[in-house]
Parts: structure tokens; sequence; C-alpha cells
């Protein structure tokens, strides 16, 4: 089957993501992929899709990585469709031996991300996979650690990317795909 394009699959996955109001506090607009989950078929889709997005415009990258735990939705399915390492960037304390630490603040609280010394090393091709962009804490953190870990991003991607929240700003050097903006928070 022929892989689909970002263009045509952004409709299928946008009619899946849930506003849930007030959640996980009040005043913020939670998007909720998990109806997403519910088609396999779509996620095993948008899963190929990437990766083919990956194979066509940017070539050879050596790792996936992704953020604990939307991330971890997507990211592992794409690396086996690529053949290539997964990396996981987790909250602190779940990942065992030497780490390297990040700390952020996103749009309700504040957090700390740590990646193994090892996972990757220096001169690696990395992409960098998460479901939401929201003030963009989060994926500086990520890309922060990646470089501290002598790799480079060679591009970022999102489900979901909250436009308003201008989260974009916090990492302009990195080249960023996201397949559904909102023009609301
Ligand atoms: O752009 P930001 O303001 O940093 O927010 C985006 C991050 O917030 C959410 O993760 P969360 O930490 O809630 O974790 P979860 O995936 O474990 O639910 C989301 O999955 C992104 O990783
Ligand atoms: N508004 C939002 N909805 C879902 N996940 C989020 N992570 C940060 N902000 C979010």
């Amino acid at each position: 089957m022929t892989p689909r394009s970002f263009d045509q699959i952004r409709p299928l996955v946008a009619q899946h993501i849930r506003e849930v109001r007030d959640f996980p506090k009040k005043g913020i607009n939670f998007r909720d992929i998990m109806p997403l989950f519910a088609d396999p078929v779509l996620v095993n889709e948008l899963c190929i899709a990437i990766a083919d997005h990956i194979r066509n415009s940017i070539g050879h990258i050596d790792a996936i990585a992704a953020l604990e735990a939307r991330g971890f939705l997507f990211g592992p399915q794409v690396a086996i469709h690529l053949g290539v390492r997964f990396v996981p960037i987790r909250k602190k304390g779940k990942l065992p031996g030497q780490t390297l630490q990040a700390s952020y603040i996103k749009e309700y609280g504040e957090d700390i991300v740590e990646i193994q010394h090892d996972a990757l090393k220096s001169g690696d091709k990395v992409f960098l996979i998460d479901d939401l962009l929201a003030t963009g804490g989060t994926l500086r953190a990520a890309i922060d650690l990646i470089a501290k870990s002598g790799a480079t991003v060679s591009q970022a991607f999102v489900l979901i990317k909250l436009a308003p929240l201008k989260g974009r700003e916090k990492f302009p050097e990195v080249d960023l795909v996201s397949l559904i903006s909102y023009d609301e928070a």
C-alpha cells in the first residue's frame, strides 16, 4: 500500500482529537489524542506516513527519540518502520544508570527529563517526536539533552501545535513539522 501523505492523513487524525476544557487545571483546554487509538489502522498509517516523510525529506537518521509518555505512543513504531534505534527521553528518576538531565516549564507545570548518557553518540542524527507542542518547554529540554549527548536533531515532529502559545519560538534553530496546528490554545 502507498503511504498516505501528511495532507491526506491530517483530516482523518484531526477527527479523533477531543477537546477537554479545564483539564488538568482550570483554564487549560486539553487536546486528548487517546480517541485516535480506537482506530489502530489509522495509527499504523500515521506512523508509516511519518517514516515515509523521514525517508523522503530527511534521508539518513541514526535514531528516533521521543518523550514520555505520549511521544512513546508513536516514536517506537516509527523507529521500527525505519529500522533505526529508539531513544527514550523520560521524566526524572525512571531511567537506570548514568543520565543527563534538563529541567523545564510546560503549559501546566514544571518537570525534569533525562536521557541515558550513552543512548546517543557524537554526530548521531536524531528525529525527535512528541504528541503536542504547547509552550515549547518540553521540546526545548529534549533538544538540549540531545545536544548534550553530542547528537543533533535533524527535525522535530509533533502531531499537534497550539500556535497561540508560541512554543515554536523556544527552538528557532531546529526544523519543526506539525501535522495539525490549532489557532486557539
Ligand atoms: O510544550 P509544553 O508546554 O512543554 O507541553 C507539551 C508537553 O506536555 C505534555 O506532556 P506531559 O508532561 O503532560 O506528559 P505525558 O505525555 O506524560 O502526559 C505533552 O505530551 C508534551 O510533551
Ligand atoms: N493543552 C494541552 N493538551 C494536551 N496536552 C498538553 N500538554 C501541554 N498542553 C497540553
